[in-house]
């Protein structure tokens, strides 16, 4: 073991009150601890009843304990798991009692981890574990289950794999120079290449879906005061979260709300309708309107529908971010008769008060955020794994190049190879690790 870790101990457990709580100790030599708080040897994998002595000998809780002796355990180490009634103080004296017998506090992440550290699972497995705890849909947890069970991992690896070939092919021809090229085209490394290329396009196409049920979404709704931004809120959010009102600059804040749009959680901001005035707290309310546009993936530009598009709504349209997809949202059609849905591109017609084509609306935003459909197949990932993919894309662009140079292909092969082991982080500094694992909950 490359790693000689001392004894850490937290609560497994939410915070607050529950049934049962569970406090987590993992070590090298946890003996110890277990005769002194237990006062009887602990057979593995087996549930004692006992109960946890403070060093008085008086009682600090009764519950249940569980030894998993090293290698087979969560975290590769020893591990115990106190299970006691879960109440916070109850929970804070059993964790007091760890640290009195030897336990330090576990830092977050720390579990998990060791977990990693001890071979037990790799690195998109160790995140796939904090994102199924963090998930904001079922279908958010489904795909984190899958990479936690390693899916997203094996793809990864059959690439590496595959790079690990095509770089032994190349290296070969390093030392016999005179016949490189022709070897390198007998052995087809042109079209090994190619295809690597296109499994590449087709993992970064799933991890990009994986990365939107993680992450989701923010749609931002924006337009002249009055249009129905709120109503349009509240449909959508199936609920009254923002206030309606016939009066012209009734949200003066920016309103959120999470929703979830075929599993992909989508933040949906309801701004201050953007008009100029002097309003005090309305401007402020419409300073941070433009400071949502800034941060969202998606704008939906409301227009009455009984109106079309005014100078004032062109006006916003020409200072909205030029990178910012929008979509032209004609409110209001129960009054005017429009048939309801998509009309061109990007525009569409719905009703927020009536309910009319927000089915039609909701596909629509699907589709621009890039959602193609659940179809169980994809595993949840992060902008860092879609960062690693791009860049071993852009070291085989480079190789492909660089064909004929077969020094410069070799390397271009190395790094990209690198950049996909930082995905399972067979190829991963200490700090980037540190960064991952500090996100986690403490007692992961
Ligand atoms: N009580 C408890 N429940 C829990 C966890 C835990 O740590 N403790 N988990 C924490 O996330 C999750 C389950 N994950 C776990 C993963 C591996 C092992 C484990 O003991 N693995 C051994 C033995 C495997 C086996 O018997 O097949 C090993 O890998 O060698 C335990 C829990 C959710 N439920
Ligand atoms: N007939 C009809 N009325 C609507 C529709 N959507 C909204 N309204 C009405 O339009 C008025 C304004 O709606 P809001 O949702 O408050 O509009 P807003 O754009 O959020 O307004 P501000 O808060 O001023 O920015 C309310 O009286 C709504 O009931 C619709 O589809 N049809």
């Amino acid at each position: 073991m490359l790693y000689t870790p001392d004894t850490i101990a937290a609560i497994a457990t939410a915070p607050g009150r529950g049934g049962v709580g569970v406090i987590r100790i993992s070590g090298r030599h946890l003996g110890d601890i277990a005769d002194k708080l237990i006062g009887k040897p602990l057979t593995p994998r087996y549930a004692h009843f006992a109960r946890f002595k403070a060093a008085d000998g008086s009682v600090v809780d009764e519950g249940i304990a569980l030894y998993f002796p090293g290698p087979n355990s969560f975290t590769g180490e020893d591990v115990i798991e106190l299970q006691g009634h879960g109440g916070p103080i109850v929970m804070q004296m059993l964790l007091a009692r760890c640290i009195e017998l030897g336990a330090r506090f576990a830092e977050a992440g720390e579990f998990s981890k060791r977990a990693f550290l001890n071979d037990k699972m790799d690195l998109a497995q160790a995140e796939a574990v904090a994102d199924l705890i963090d998930a904001q849909s079922t279908a958010a947890a489904k795909s984190a289950l899958k990479s936690l069970d390693g899916a997203f991992s094996r793809e990864i690896h059959v690439l590496v794999d595959e790079l690990i070939t095509l770089r032994m092919l190349v290296e070969a021809t390093l030392d016999f120079p005179e016949e490189d090229i022709d070897f390198l085209e007998a052995a087809n490394a042109h079209g090994k290449l190619l295809e690597l290329q296109s499994q590449l396009q087709r993992v970064l196409g799933t991890a990009t879906q994986g990365k939107l049920l993680r992450e989701g979404v923010h749609i931002v709704l924006i337009g002249q005061p009055n249009v129905g931004k709120s109503s349009l809120m509240n449909a959508l959010a199936g609920e009254e979260i923002a206030i309606v009102t016939a009066i012209a600059g009734t949200t003066r804040d920016t309103v959120r709300e999470l929703i979830q749009l075929d599993g992909i959680p989508a933040h949906i901001i309801d701004t201050a309708g953007l008009r100029t005035t002097t309003d005090i707290v309305e401007k402020i309310g419409i300073e941070r309107t433009w400071a949502a546009i800034a941060k969202a993936e998606l704008a939906l530009l409301l227009i009455d529908s009984r109106e079309g598009i005014t100078a004032d709504d062109q006006a916003i349209l020409d200072k909205l971010p030029p990178q910012l997809p929008v979509l032209r949202v004609f409110n209001k059609i129960d009054l005017t008769g429009d048939v309801p849905g998509i009309v061109a591109e990007n525009e569409i017609h719905v009703s927020a008060k009536a309910g009319i084509g927000l089915t039609e609306l909701r596909s629509k935003l699907l589709a621009l955020v890039g959602w193609h459909g659940n179809d169980d197949s994809v595993f949840i990932a992060r902008e860092r794994h879609l960062n690693a993919i791009r860049r071993a894309q852009s070291h085989l662009v480079t190789a492909e190049t660089a064909y004929l140079q077969i020094e410069i292909f070799a390397e271009e092969l190395r790094l990209a190879q690198n950049a996909l082991s930082e995905i399972t982080g067979q190829f991963t500094s200490d700090d980037l690790l540190g960064v991952i694992f500090s996100r986690f909950c403490i007692g992961k």
